[in-house]
């Protein structure tokens, strides 16, 4: 399925080979989905720049583990202003589990994304969220049956893309939630012109009813606000406020990074 295995960083090597061993869910699920786009809308509504928290202990791209309970992390995002939140799954890389996402799910209200690399539909089944993420690269041509396998579930897919092949591929699946990730999963590195490449010559392209998140790589107010003069409607952030110090600040640095001139 994948031609451009070899062309990955060997992190994301590894993390592809742990996704295909993973075991899927026993039965298959039946969720009733937080509507993301809503969330969005009421934060919009409420003045707050859309974000989806990211609750992220650890990654092949941040050094150490930050050991706080991930409920009260996700508590804090949530008085933080985010819209949304992100729980990682996978477990050896990100430091991530499914209780993780299970337990940050009975304790808010926003919608949870499970961020996990999912491969097969079984795995969709593993546990409950209100979105799950397919990334094109990694699904290639199962892109439209696993899309369709997630909405037949009741979930909301947010697909990744990174370049703007994927996102016409993204399109042609019917996706309407659509991340542009700035990290090249080749490289590991980040670049936030990708959000702009990506997304500024295809604006005409992109229906009204899809919603665009900006995702990785958004570490100061001016980068929320960057991501959001490009076309963004929300940003998914992770290291950043996962970082030292308080989490609800963290996550307020980019809820209320409202555009310049206005306070
Ligand atoms: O920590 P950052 O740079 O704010 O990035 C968050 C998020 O975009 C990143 O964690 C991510 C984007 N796509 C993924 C796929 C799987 C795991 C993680 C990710």
């Amino acid at each position: 399925m994948n031609a451009s295995d070899e062309e990955m960083a060997p992190a994301v090597r590894s993390i592809l080979d742990a996704a295909r061993e993973r075991p899927g869910g026993e039965e298959r699920l039946a969720v009733d989905a937080r509507s993301l786009p809503e969330a969005f809308a009421a934060a919009e509504a409420d003045g707050r720049v859309p974000v989806v928290a990211e609750v992220k202990p650890t990654s092949p791209t941040t050094e150490g583990t930050r050991e706080d309970d991930p409920v009260e992390l996700a508590r804090e995002m949530v008085e933080g202003g985010a819209a949304a939140l992100s729980v990682l799954t996978e477990p050896a890389h990100f430091g991530g589990s499914t209780e993780n996402l299970s337990r940050i799910r009975a304790a808010v209200d926003v919608p949870v994304l499970r961020k996990d690399f999912l491969v097969r539909e079984d795995q969709l089944d593993a546990v409950e969220s209100d979105v799950v993420l397919l990334i094109a690269r990694f699904v290639g041509d199962d892109l439209p049956r696993l899309l369709e396998a997630a909405e037949e579930r009741g979930f909301q897919a947010l697909v990744e893309v990174h370049g703007e092949g994927e996102l016409e591929r993204a399109l042609d699946a019917g996706a309407t939630l659509v991340g542009v990730n700035n990290r090249d999963l080749g490289k590991l590195e980040v670049d936030l012109g990708t959000f702009e490449s990506v997304v500024g010559p295809n604006r005409e392209r992109v229906p009204d009813d899809v919603t665009l998140v900006a995702e990785s790589g958004i570490t100061t107010a001016a980068d929320a606000r960057r991501m959001r003069d490009a076309g963004a409607d929300g940003l998914l952030v992770g290291s950043a406020i996962m970082a030292d110090g308080s989490v609800r600040s963290n996550t307020e640095t980019f809820t209320r990074a409202s555009p310049e001139g206005k306070s």
